[in-house]
Parts: structure tokens; sequence; C-alpha cells
């Protein structure tokens, strides 16, 4: 019996990304509703009582109107996987990274209310989590991270903004330091004290590096890069879509490689003499970064029985 999916939000650049891979799913039905009901909160309804699981791929408001609905349903509710920023930290719900910690694929099988993460978050807390849970990084430590994004990651209205030439070649943005994915990076990164994050968009679609520098001395253990690079190897040990890559020895990196694909690469560019590093993580934004994630923790979700 094939598995009923709804998604909310559809038409939008998640929701494209989630279909296209939802249809390479034997297993997985696609329920939907017609163009002019997208938005009619009884044709919703309806729609999701008829369906195992629902995937929010809405702004945030729009989100919590959907769980709404659904809360209000009692146990004739659907599961919800949350692609948006709405529930990320929410009381009641699983983060769906399932490489965050050894337990949580089984989290996310059982749970009820999956929240995808963000882009950015998923490469941060990639990098930084497992330094955290092996002692090299304390949680108050002052961690700093940038990333450069591709312009889908916006969203239909900013890839029609850079598609039409009505966009700069690169932006720094977010520079009032309230980004979105904060909350979430220091909730699942385990941080006390909040990171500064800084991300950029450039003039490419897809892909991503999210970058952590940090001063090598200033950590308890005055550890090496090779020991940051060891843990993150012993954490993601046998996992299907995280891998630690040596650093280029040119000292470059370019975000694109992994579009299309739901991997994630972490890297640790070092310099003994100067006793720096820059932890990188590579990610498609529309990948693990969105679409890819939603499918791994869709796989997870209808494996187990809430
Ligand atoms: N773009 C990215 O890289 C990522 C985005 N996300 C998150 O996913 C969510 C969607 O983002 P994204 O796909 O980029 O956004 P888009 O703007 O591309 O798509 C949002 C879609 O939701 C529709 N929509 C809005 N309100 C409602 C509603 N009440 N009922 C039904 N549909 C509605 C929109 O329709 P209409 O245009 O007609 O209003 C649009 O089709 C956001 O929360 C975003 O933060 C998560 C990971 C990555
Ligand atoms: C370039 C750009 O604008 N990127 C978006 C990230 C979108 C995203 O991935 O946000 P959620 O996954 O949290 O919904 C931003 O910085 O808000």
């Amino acid at each position: 019996m094939p598995a009923k999916v709804f998604i909310d939000g559809e038409a939008g650049t998640t929701g494209l990304g989630i279909s296209a891979r939802l249809a390479d799913c034997p297993g997985i039905e696609r329920r939907s509703l017609a163009l002019e009901q997208r938005k009619d909160p009884d044709a919703k309804k309806a729609l999701m009582e008829s369906v195992d699981v629902v995937v929010l791929c809405l702004p945030d408001d729009a989100a919590r109107e959907t769980v709404a609905l659904a809360k209000a349903m009692g146990d004739r509710a659907p599961r919800i996987l949350d692609a948006s920023t709405a529930h990320r930290v929410a009381e009641g719900w699983t983060y769906g990274f399932p490489e965050l910690a050894s337990g949580q694929p089984e989290a996310i099988r059982t749970a009820r209310f999956v929240s995808n993460p963000g882009c950015y978050a998923t490469g941060a807390i990639a990098l930084l989590r497992p330094l955290v849970d092996a002692g090299l990084i304390p949680s108050d430590f002052p961690v700093a991270i940038n990333a450069v994004s591709g312009y889908s990651g916006g969203g239909k209205t900013m890839i029609a903004d850079y598609e039409r030439g009505h966009a700069p070649a690169f932006e720094a943005y977010s520079l009032g330091l309230e980004h979105k994915h904060v909350p979430e990076i220091q909730r699942y990164a385990r941080l006390d004290r909040r990171p500064i994050f800084a991300p950029s968009v450039g003039n490419f679609a897809q892909g991503m590096l999210v970058c952590a520098p940090i001063f090598l001395d200033d950590l308890p253990g005055r550890p090496k890069g090779a020991d940051l690079e060891a843990a993150l190897a012993a954490h993601y040990a046998g996992s299907q879509y995280v891998r630690v890559m040596p650093a280029e020895a040119s000292g470059r990196i370019e975000p694109e490689s992994l579009n299309g694909t739901n991997d994630l690469e972490l890297r640790v560019f070092a310099s003994e003499g100067r006793r720096q590093a820059v932890l990188i993580a590579k990610l498609d934004n529309l990948g693990k970064g969105a679409s890819g994630a939603a499918l791994q923790n869709l796989e997870l979700m209808l494996q187990g029985d809430a």
C-alpha cells in the first residue's frame, strides 16, 4: 500500500524540488489540491484527512496555519514534515537532521512532527556539533560563521530578480545579526553562546559553502586541525550522505559541485604555523539544504509508526 503524501506549497522552489524527487519514489503516492484550492483551508483539511504525511513548503506563517489545522484534527491528523523555519526549535518537534546524533534517525522515524533543517544551519551544525560533543569546542566558545549561498536560497522572488539581472553579483546580508537560522544552529550545535552568523548570496543558482574560522590556541585542548578533522571523521563514519574530505592543497573551494545531490562535504583547512583553521561545509542548498533532506526525513518517517 503506497504511502500518501501531500505537499502544501508544492508550486514553490522547495515544493518543486521535493516533487521532483518524489517522482522517483514508487512507494509514495502524491495527493494534490486543484490550483484554485491551494490556499483554501477547508479543501486543505479535507485532503489532509486522506494522507499519511503532509510536507510543508510554505512561508513560516502559512506553515503555522496548516499545523494549526492539523492539530485541530486530533488523531485523524497526518504527520507533518515542515521545511519552513517556523518549528525548528519548537516544543514537540523533532529536528530532521538524521546525522545529528546516533539516536536521531529513530527519533525522526517515530515523530509526529519533524522540522526540516535550514540550509545554512545544516552546514553549520554538521561542522560544530561533533566537535562540541567531543569536547574540542567548548559550548561557550565564541563561534563565528560566514556563508555564501546560490540565489535559489531566496525562493521564487530572489530567483526571478537574479535571472532578470536585477540583483548584485554578490551581497552580504542579514548584518543585523538576526538571521532566522541562528536559533537552530545554537540549539543543535549545543552552543551556550549565540554564534555570529554572516551569510551572503552570489550570482549562481544553487550550491553553498558554510565556513567557521577558528583560532586553534583559543580552544582549551589546543588541538591541531588534524584533531578536528579526525573527530568529524569519527562522527560521520559510515554516513550515507555526510563525508569528511581532505582540504584542497590549493586552498580553494567552489560551492556548486554537490548540486543535485543530497551530499554534504566537510573540510578542515588549517595552518599549524599560524595555529588557525577554517572549517567548511559544502552542500546544495536545495539538496541536503532542503528537498534532499526532506526526502531523507520522509523515508525515515514512512518506515516508522508515530
Ligand atoms: N529556497 C531554499 O533554498 C529553501 C527554502 N526553505 C524554506 O521552505 C519554505 C518555502 O521556501 P521556498 O520554496 O524557497 O519559497 P517559494 O516562495 O519559492 O514557495 C512558497 C510557495 O508557497 C505558496 N504559498 C504561500 N502561502 C500559501 C498558503 N497559505 N497555502 C498554500 N501555498 C502557499 C506560494 O504560492 P504563491 O507564490 O502563490 O504565494 C509558493 O508557491 C520557506 O519557509 C523557506 O524558508 C527551506 C530550505 C531551503
Ligand atoms: C539566499 C537566501 O536568501 N537564503 C535564505 C535561506 C532560505 C532557507 O533555506 O531558509 P529556511 O530553510 O530556514 O526556510 C535566507 O537567508 O533566508
